[in-house]
């Protein structure tokens, strides 16, 4: 896998773990769905959900994981365009764990497993992409780029890289969707320049498939959105939040095309208060709202845990070692209220006789406000009610 001189060759991985016909197919699928959703949300009104572990460290539990994604993906087809997120690399505030690819047997040592990290990486990435789930991973280092960018549907650009001008280049190049978290201080701004810099092309050092830096033209990319996914400063769903990325991403001549993180600086890091940020969601998309889609850092099992000295005998099976998720117990429940508040918005733009409002028992019409909505939401579905 690896070339005669001892570098990694991204053709040669590729060779040794192909993207069989179709597989690529599945992949073209996905991206073609999302660039479809993005272009024309009136064609397809479905929401985007971006969702799956923080990381994946272990095999069989991404599996295990994929299995149950994929029966809920066909469950909500009709309402939810569900990609998994299948995250190899972590970008750290100081230091932690940095992913797979760094770091395939979580020794946590400094000694270099790079080449295993990048075949079980992919290995992982071709098994998920095989069952037609698209799926998506953030693009951290651009060099990693060329072994996985074939595989997935969705590339995304976190929150401390959104204002790199390196990542914004390398997203122009890309040929999916590409999201840009807003800024760790909760900026948007950093976001939507982002995207009007990918939209460019740009002349860009590239690593073509033999492995060579090659200089190349990009030619830029269209289908790209923002991701609201607070920071310091607090959170940023409420529909206000929602409203004034819109009125700015109009302003800067782009689509309002938002996607709403119900983790990271949305959640104040803890997992338990995905839900009621989803709620929040669904409230706003019951009423109307044309939010893209959503995120959530969901698991087989809730919750996170350190990395102990012996993965191989103490680690819990299904639950994350980086940011806490939600387990899938409560995912099933978030997801039956995006996929119902997605058929109430349907209902409500058409502004149908009172008689077939509303689409679900959840949906009381005396709650007018997207705060009571959310909270009529968050005690009749049983989600957690988290603790703010
Ligand atoms: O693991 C995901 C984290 O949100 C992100 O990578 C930063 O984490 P940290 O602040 O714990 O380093
Ligand atoms: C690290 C992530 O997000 P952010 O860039 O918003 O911190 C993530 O989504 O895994």
């Amino acid at each position: 896998m690896v070339s005669s001189s001892g570098r990694l060759v991204p053709s040669v991985v590729k060779a040794n773990l192909p993207l069989d016909r179709e597989t690529r197919q599945h992949v073209e699928h996905g991206r073609e769905s999302v660039k479809r959703l993005l272009a024309n949300p009136q064609g397809d009104d479905r929401l985007l959900v971006i969702i799956g572990p923080c990381s994946v460290h272990d095999t069989a539990a991404t599996l295990e994981y994929t299995r149950l994604l994929a029966e809920a993906a066909q469950k909500h087809r009709d309402q939810l365009l569900i990609v998994m997120r299948v995250y190899i690399e972590k970008p750290r505030t100081t230091v932690g764990w940095k992913g797979l690819v760094h770091d395939p047997d979580l020794t946590q040592s400094t000694e270099s497993n790079l080449i295993k990290g990048i075949l079980l990486s992919r290995h992982i990435m071709l098994s998920v992409a095989k069952t037609g789930l698209p799926i998506v991973t953030e693009i951290l280092s651009p060099l990693l780029a060329p072994f996985i960018q074939d595989v997935l549907s969705i590339g995304v650009v976190g929150a401390r890289t959104t204002e790199s001008q390196t990542h914004r280049e390398l997203s122009s190049d890309m040929s999916m969707p590409m999201g840009f978290k807003n800024g760790t201080d909760g900026t948007l701004k950093v976001a939507i320049d982002a995207m009007t810099a990918a939209s460019r092309p740009h002349t860009i050092l590239g690593v073509d498939d033999s492995g060579h830096l090659v200089p190349r033209v990009s030619s830029g990319n269209a289908d790209t959105f923002v991701i609201l996914r607070g920071g310091s400063c607090g959170p940023n769903y409420s529909s206000e939040h929602v409203r004034d990325a819109e009125v700015a991403l109009r302003k800067s001549g782009k689509d309002a095309r938002v996607v709403i993180d119900c983790s990271h600086g949305n959640s104040s890091k803890d997992y338990r208060n995905q839900g009621k940020v989803a709620a929040s969601i669904a409230a706003q998309v019951s009423a109307g709202s044309n939010i893209t889609g959503v995120m959530i850092e969901s698991n087989i099992n809730e919750g996170r845990q350190d990395i102990p000295t012996d993965p191989s005998t103490d680690l819990a099976y299904g639950v994350s070692v980086t940011d806490g998720c939600v387990g899938w117990e409560e995912t099933e429940k978030i997801l039956d209220i995006l996929s119902l508040a997605v058929k109430q918005r349907r209902l409500t733009r058409k502004e149908l006789p009172e008689d077939s409002f509303p689409v679900s028992s959840l949906f009381h019409r005396e709650a007018v406000t997207n705060e009571k909505m959310c909270d009529v939401l968050v005690q009749t579905s049983g989600i957690n009610a988290g603790t703010f």
